[in-house]
């Protein structure tokens, strides 16, 4: 029977015919926790009375929400963390590398047909390289730290078609948003995004990972780009994996079917206070911005720091305006390095910071005051993610961040 790439993934772990809308116990290829949720799960492995993990080779441990350290409970977070990695045998990433979800992709811990699971929303990102990524609760997490293996209900999919080149300075961020504005913050809810057309065939791998992070914004579980010659050269150096064949049959059974062209997409950017509330740059271009942050799992990746210093060119940015620059993990602040965007940055007025989630999530710092504008490349927008409920966050691409940072206002980075 015909099967859609995430029936597929599901059928080779279960060893029989899976279709969607079944219920089925799988296993995990890796599990991932973080300095927030971690310790949840850990506390509850301990709960079900779990004496050791069930693979500590397939657990991947980071901090990155609340580095360095910003308060005594979060240094007491890590020490258990710490402990607990220690005394299981987990390679424990600690603060050095990054952004989770970069880290997770960038190290190998996800690969093409995989199923892979996190306590992070975010965990979608992973479908950019071909594996079903879910996000889980800390108490799910508990039971797979002991089981390696957990319930899921097997997504039905919705085709995402996108066809045709973007305009200059228009890329994989404005088409994100132009995605979710148009099913809305909770149309996928508990579905799976598949992505494919022209436009994600020829997209790199950062983009990919923009488009398949931003999946859960619709309430999906999942977001998948079926593995291609770009996924396969990624993951080419990250593991010992032969390539293989993997997509949806042509006759696969879609819940829905999305079609898009870009040729003609303008810079989108999400507006107060939803994901989905979406429209062209051009409509609020003026808006004044207090603070600007170019970074987080969605786009901090040394192609979107890249494309921020190409719109920035020889400017400043404005003096009204605090731009806070934090490339997602090790590797990118080194390319970054190397490529002199971090000199730019700094001399251009910039405060760049080590890799870590920053003000995405308003958790370390970069909090906004009541009545502040923030211009963000993150994920999300909602009332007082950033700081104060009070505040107001915009989302959009590493381009439009930099073009609106030299101005001081909202700005259309076609128009630099
Ligand atoms: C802290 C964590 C649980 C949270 C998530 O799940 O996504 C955070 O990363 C976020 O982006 O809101
Ligand atoms: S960068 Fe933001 S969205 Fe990504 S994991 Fe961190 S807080 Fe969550």
């Amino acid at each position: 029977m015909a099967a859609t790439i995430v029936e597929k993934i599901f059928s080779s772990h279960c060893g029989r015919e899976i279709r969607a809308g079944d219920v089925v116990m799988a296993p995990v290829d890796a599990a991932m926790i973080h300095d927030i949720t971690g310790p949840l799960a850990i506390r509850v492995l301990r709960d079900m009375g779990g004496e050791r993990v069930f693979d500590p080779r397939k657990i991947v441990m980071l901090f990155d929400h609340q580095i360095p350290a910003d308060s005594i409970p979060a240094a007491e977070n890590h020490v258990f963390m710490r402990e607990f990695a220690r005394e299981q045998g987990i390679h424990n990433y600690d603060m050095r590398e990054g952004v989770c979800h970069q880290v997770v992709m960038e190290k190998g811990h996800a690969a093409p047909g995989e199923i892979v699971v996190g306590t992070d929303s975010h965990t979608c990102t992973y479908g950019a390289g071909g594996a079903f990524a879910t996000g889980i609760g800390s108490t799910d997490m508990g039971f797979v730290l002991k089981f390696g293996a957990l319930y899921f209900r097997v997504p039905e999919s919705i085709l995402v078609e996108a066809n045709g080149r973007f305009d200059r300075r228009v890329g994989a961020k404005d088409l994100i948003l132009n995605i979710a504005g148009d099913i809305g913050a909770d149309g996928a809810t508990y579905q799976a995004l598949e992505f494919v057309g022209d436009t994600f065939r020829t997209m790199d791998m950062a983009g990919r990972m923009t488009c398949a992070n931003m999946a859960i914004e619709m309430g999906a579980k999942a977001g998948i780009v079926p593995p291609d010659e770009t996924t396969w050269e990624y993951i080419a150096p990250r593991r010992a994996m032969q390539p293989f064949a993997l997509a949806s049959d042509p006759d696969a059974v879609y819940a829905e079917y999305r079609q898009y062209d870009v040729a003609d997409l303008a810079p989108q950017i999400a507006v107060p206070h939803n994901v989905d509330n979406v429209v062209d740059v051009g409509e609020v271009a003026g808006t004044k911005v207090d603070q600007v942050f170019i970074g987080s799992c969605t786009n901090g990746r040394f192609e979107d720091l890249a494309e921020a210093a190409e719109v920035l060119g020889k400017e400043q940015f404005a003096e009204s305006v605090r731009v806070i620059v934090i490339p997602a993990s090790r590797d990118e602040y080194l390319k970054s390095l190397k490529a002199g965007l971090i000199e730019r940055f700094v001399e251009a007025g910039a405060l760049f910071e080590a890799p870590c989630c920053g003000p995405c999530m308003g958790g370390a710092f970069g909090l906004l005051a009541p009545g502040e504008v923030s211009l963000s490349t993150s994920n999300r927008n909602f009332k007082g993610r950033q700081g104060s409920t009070a505040a107001s966050v915009y989302l959009c691409s590493p381009a439009t961040a930099a073009a609106s940072a030299i101005y001081g206002e909202i700005t259309d980075p076609r128009e630099v």
